[in-house]
């Protein structure tokens, strides 16, 4: 289309919007891990949070907007004077910063949520808009629930929020209703009608609520919109947002349909999928485009015979280029701390201080003492199931002894140092785990319901490590934990004490969000 600009916008929420799933709350940390990958990933902007939804929210936000420095990073904000402005304080130390603000324009929405005129919410978007420049010149403007918006209303409202200084217009799909050809049909017309159209970026953020969030987003990108919104592994409020891996593969892979530049750098979606993945908890399905396991892998003779002659035949991308390779051995049992360091570093993770490192490689050294290879997916647990200094001080498992013989039942016993007293504790299950779990709530006594156990192998063969999520619901809270060993019992018992002090943590925070 004339007069577009030619580059694509790569808009990142997985920190926002993904962490809107239930049980994906993320610790600051872990928030500042990802946004580290994002930026390695040349992700254009970071919505790191919504700085006025929680103190956690804040300080995350504050403390990537430090830390980032070659994304734009941008905090979310209601069309209100309050969260405008906390935004621009999360923002302060951002080298590039944008206050995204956001005002439902559907006629349900306003009228039942809202319960506000269309007159009332076009002053008060103006207001919010104006006000965020005030605060910062980057400034982006979102019709919630754009997708059921009344056209007229949207080209009325949109033309007045450049206006006021929106540079960035989003057309959000909030509740992922919009057909692909419909919904880049509504993209063309935005742009064909609004005025001072070519005055903004127009950009979409798409819900898959039907599974078509990839797919109309990229019918938008197709009809003149210039930003993406989209998250790692489709992470998002109830069925997800568009998956960031599948946009940039689709616009990459098919530079004939789209023609539009994209600046991220392919070879760390793998990665960024993983840290995701174990961060939050939530396991990537194996038959996932770009990311699963399984998706360049060919069973079927026929297709591997095409493979072998020619590899084209067959795929239609390089495994290579978005960050897979071979499960190779890179490190093991004989290697240095420099071989160690350097290989973290190429997987996003560097070191804060010589402590964090030799803690680490101590960790890595006990591991490589039990387990033949090393892969980077064992490397990457040992920094996300770290435990962290608070945890450290509430529950550390010191011990655990197991018996089991078919015909009878499992006991285990645990031992924990809880608060800095070693406690023990015994109980017979329906499994090894069970009977593990069951002795650890004798000590503990969360009460908590358990929502979630699932056992994920890090890497093939039989001393592989587990990966075990455990998800607890206690009073509507809902939290993840993680934990790995080569032993699964271990890791479950790992996995729940985590779990628990997350609960615990976020019952002593005011905000019914779990941030800790
Ligand atoms: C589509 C999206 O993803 S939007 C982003 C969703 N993210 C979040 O909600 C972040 C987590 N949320 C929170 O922490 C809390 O909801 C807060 C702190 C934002 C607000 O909490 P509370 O002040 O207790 O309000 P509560 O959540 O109960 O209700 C929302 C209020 O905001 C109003 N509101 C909703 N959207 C907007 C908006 N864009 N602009 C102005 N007001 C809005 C609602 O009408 C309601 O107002 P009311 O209290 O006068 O009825
Ligand atoms: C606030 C907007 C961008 C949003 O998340 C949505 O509408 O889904």
């Amino acid at each position: 289309m004339a007069g577009l600009p030619n580059d694509l916008v790569i808009f990142d929420t997985t920190l926002r919007d993904g962490e809107q799933s239930p049980g994906a709350s993320m610790t600051k940390d872990e928030k500042l891990r990802i946004a580290l990958m994002l930026e390695k990933m040349k992700v254009d902007v970071i919505e790191a949070g919504f700085a006025a939804a929680s103190d956690g929210d804040f300080d995350a936000i504050s403390q990537i907007a430090e830390k980032v420095k070659d994304s734009t990073i941008c905090s979310l904000s209601r069309a209100l004077e309050n969260d405008i402005k906390k935004a621009g304080q999360s923002l302060a130390k951002a080298n590039r910063a944008r206050i995204h603000t956001f005002i439902a324009t559907s006629p349900i929405h306003m009228e039942y949520k809202l319960r506000m005129t269309p007159d009332q919410v076009v002053e008060q978007a103006v207001n919010a808009v104006k006000l965020a420049r005030n605060l910062c010149n980057d400034v982006e403007f979102s019709c919630e629930d754009a997708g059921r918006s009344e056209i007229d209303f949207l080209c009325r409202i949109i033309e007045q929020a450049i206006k006021a200084g929106a540079g960035t217009i989003n057309i959000p799909d909030t509740v992922g209703y919009a057909i692909p050809s419909q919904f880049g049909s509504l993209i063309e017309t935005l742009l064909n009608r609004i005025p001072n159209a070519d005055k903004a970026i127009f950009s979409v953020h798409c819900h898959n609520d039907l599974g078509l969030a990839v797919a109309n987003s990229l019918s938008a990108v197709a009809a003149g919109a210039r930003q993406v919104e989209c998250t790692i592994n489709g992470l998002g409020e109830r069925a997800g947002n568009a998956a960031l891996e599948e946009i940039v593969m689709g616009i990459k892979t098919r530079p004939d349909f789209f023609n539009v530049n994209c600046n991220i750098n392919t070879e760390i979606i793998v990665p960024a999928s993983r840290l995701v993945s174990s961060i939050t908890g939530f396991p990537v399905q194996p038959n996932k485009a770009i990311v699963g396991a399984n998706a360049f892998a060919h069973e079927s003779g026929i297709h591997q015979d095409g493979i072998l002659k020619h590899r084209e035949t067959y795929e239609i991308m390089r495994a290579e280029d978005v960050g897979w390779h071979a499960n190779k051995m890179v490190l093991g049992k004989h290697s240095g701390r420099n071989a160690f360091k350097s290989r973290m570093e190429e997987l996003g993770h560097n070191f804060s201080s010589n402590d964090e490192l030799n803690d680490t490689f101590k960790a890595f050294k006990t591991l490589a003492d039990r387990k033949h290879e090393i892969f980077d997916e064992d490397l990457q647990a040992l920094i996300t199931h770290a435990p962290d200094e608070e945890e450290v001080e509430q529950f550390q498992l010191t011990d655990l002894m197991c018996s089991t013989k078919m015909g009878e039942d499992p006991t285990s016993t645990v031992e924990i140092l809880m608060n800095g007293e070693t406690k023990l504790a015994k109980a017979t299950g329906d499994g090894a785990v069970d009977a593990s779990i069951r002795a650890i709530e004798k000590l503990v006594k969360s009460g908590a319901t358990l929502q979630l156990y699932s056992v994920n192998a890090i890497t093939t063969g039989t001393d592989a490590q587990g990966e075990v999520t455990v998800r607890l619901e206690k009073q509507g809270r809902i939290v993840n934990g993680i934990g790995s060993d080569t032993d699964i019992i271990v890791a479950s018992a790992k996995a729940y004490l985590k779990a628990v002090s997350l609960l615990i943590n976020s019952q002593q925070k005011p905000h019914p969000q779990i941030n800790v």
